[in-house]
């Protein structure tokens, strides 16, 4: 068998491609970032088209680097920012409109409307998830009720949706020449359209929203040897592998950090910020504001569900800090201008830029930095900045606790964000529990590697990955706790100082 698994990781701000031998050790990686389109306030774009120039790109880039080629390559896993969404032709691939993605405010109006008849649980029940502009559900509304033609070519079969794997494994696999038209149980469960316990598409949820189900992907397990069918000779590639994985990102993690039984957890500190907590073969309820999700189902197995905690801003806070205010030059810079300073100065900056997600889901909140005096210097914003990404998870832990009963006993972190020691430790403190950071960081895409090397046979099972994953680094807490609770408190009561803005 060929000695490698491939892996696509199509990221919020960038797509990469990374090959992992059998011991998950990184073997190549080529990687690219897209631009990113703000059309007006609160709205979010990428170009469909430029994602799969970029993806060609850094799948031929990184076998060249490296001198490995496509038959050295046993199977392909994909995994993706999950929920944002492309309507393209079927015939030409070309897309109707630019990806709605996930961050998009602009289905404020559908989802009010909504809530209004019903509430915002009212498909709790069948998807697990609360109305909001997260889901795909109503950016595939918002196109088919904006956009000339796409309504009348989804409904006669000529248009196609999908999330950004859907769109990606439809070009690998032959585009408009018979591309496989499916998506995973992980990216179907974050629609708002998919029942979880049947894992079908919900009739009664379609007809609500008015979206046909003919333009719908098939829905599949997260490693399968034959849902996706093969990659073109003619392709990136230039060689016929199979594509047999796919999950969304932060699924992908949970796998990647090998999180296989209940009560194991993982935190990914990227654009967002996505806390997974593994259920078991249950899907468990949420009553505090978190989201009851698929975590993956490896071929016929019974399907396994996570509780998660999902954060719009993390990362992106640090690039807003470097784009919009030009206060640091590169994201690695905030931790040096951080340590300008002892605290925060008593600066809290709530990062609410969609409106805020778990465990508030208040669509109406907006970004606030309280707490300003005179003594308040750019260190401290700089601080404040890195603490809000510790207290939006203390945020989720503790509705996880309360939903689940789980103590977590340490914390497995990954993502873009975990170089940074002095937020780790912070989260540490925060948390009162060991932070861990694993030798192999990029979780995302090994995860959708051994979902794809599960299906085929290339490593046996759970518990051959489990013994891949090794200790980097762990931090431990050391924070007093009155200092832990004054902080939390104080952030409690920024947070709500967000709320209501938006009338
Ligand atoms: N040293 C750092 N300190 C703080 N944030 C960082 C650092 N390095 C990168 N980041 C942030 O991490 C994010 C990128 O992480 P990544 O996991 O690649 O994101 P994604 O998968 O969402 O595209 C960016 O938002 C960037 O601002
Ligand atoms: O691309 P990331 O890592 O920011 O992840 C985005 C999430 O999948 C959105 O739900």
């Amino acid at each position: 068998m060929a000695e490698y698994i491939g892996s696509v990781d199509q990221g919020t701000t960038s797509t990469r491609f990374i090959i992992f031998d059998h011991k998950g050790q990184i073997a190549g990686v080529d990687q690219k970032e897209h631009e990113q389109i703000f059309p007006k306030p609160g709205w979010v774009e990428h170009d469909p088209v430029e994602i799969w120039k970029n993806t060609k790109e850094v799948i031929a880039g990184a076998l060249e680097k490296n001198n490995i080629s496509g038959a050295d390559i046993a199977a392909i896993g994909i995994t993706n920012q999950r929920e944002s969404v492309v309507v393209w032709d079927k015939k030409t691939g070309k897309p109707y409109y630019n990806a709605i993605v996930w961050q998009c405010t602009r289905t404020h109006e559908i989802c009010r409307e909504l809530i209004k008849e019903k509430g915002q649980n009212r498909f709790r029940d069948k998807t697990g998830l609360p109305v909001a502009t997260y889901f795909s559900g109503p950016k595939i509304k918002w196109i088919l009720d904006n956009v000339p033609d796409a309504r009348k070519a989804a409904e006669n079969g000529s248009a196609l949706f999908g999330t950004m794997e859907t769109w990606l494994i439809w070009w690998l696999t032959g585009g408009p020449d018979n591309g496989a038209h499916v998506t995973d149980v992980t990216n179907a469960s974050r629609t708002l359209l998919m029942d979880l316990n049947t894992l079908k598409w919900d009739k009664e949820i379609l007809s609500t929203l008015n979206i046909p189900e003919k333009a719908l992907a098939r829905i599949v397990p997260s490693g399968d040897p034959d849902a996706w069918g093969m990659t073109l000779e003619n392709g990136p590639f230039k060689a016929k592998i199979p594509v047999c994985g796919a999950l969304g990102d932060q699924q992908a993690a949970l796998v990647g950090q090998t999180c296989f039984k209940a009560g194991e957890a993982k935190n990914t500190y990227g654009t967002g910020c996505f806390l997974l907590l593994n259920t078991g073969h249950t899907p468990v309820p949420s009553r505090q504001g978190l989201i009851t999700t698929l975590a993956y189902q490896f071929g016929s197995n019974q399907p396994v569900y996570c509780l998660e905690g999902s954060i719009a801003i993390a990362g992106a806070l640090v690039q807003w800090l470097r784009d919009n205010l030009g206060l640091i030059s590169n994201a690695a810079e905030i931790e040096e201008l951080a340590k300008t300073v002892d605290d925060n100065g008593g600066a809290y900056f709530v990062p609410a830029f969609s409106g805020l997600f778990a465990p508030y889901w208040r669509a109406d909140a907006r970004g606030t930095i309280t707490g300003l005096t005179s003594y308040v210097n750019k260190g401290h914003i700089a601080r404040a900045v890195l603490e809000a990404n510790a207290f939006q998870a203390k945020d989720i832990v503790e509705a996880m606790r309360k939903d689940s009963g789980v103590e977590l006993s340490m914390l497995k972190v990954d993502g873009g964000m975990v170089v940074n020691d002095l937020l780790m430790q912070f989260q540490s403190d925060i948390l009162n529990v060991p932070v861990i950071r694993p030798q192999v960081s990029e979780t995302t895409a090994l995860g959708a590697a051994y979902a794809a090397g599960l299906s085929i046979g290339f490593w046996s099972g759970p518990d051959e990955l489990s013994k891949n994953w090794a200790v980097d680094k762990i931090w431990s807490p050391s924070m007093k706790d009155h200092k832990r609770a004054k902080l939390y408190h104080d952030w409690k009561k920024a947070v709500e100082r967000t709320f209501d803005w938006v009338e």
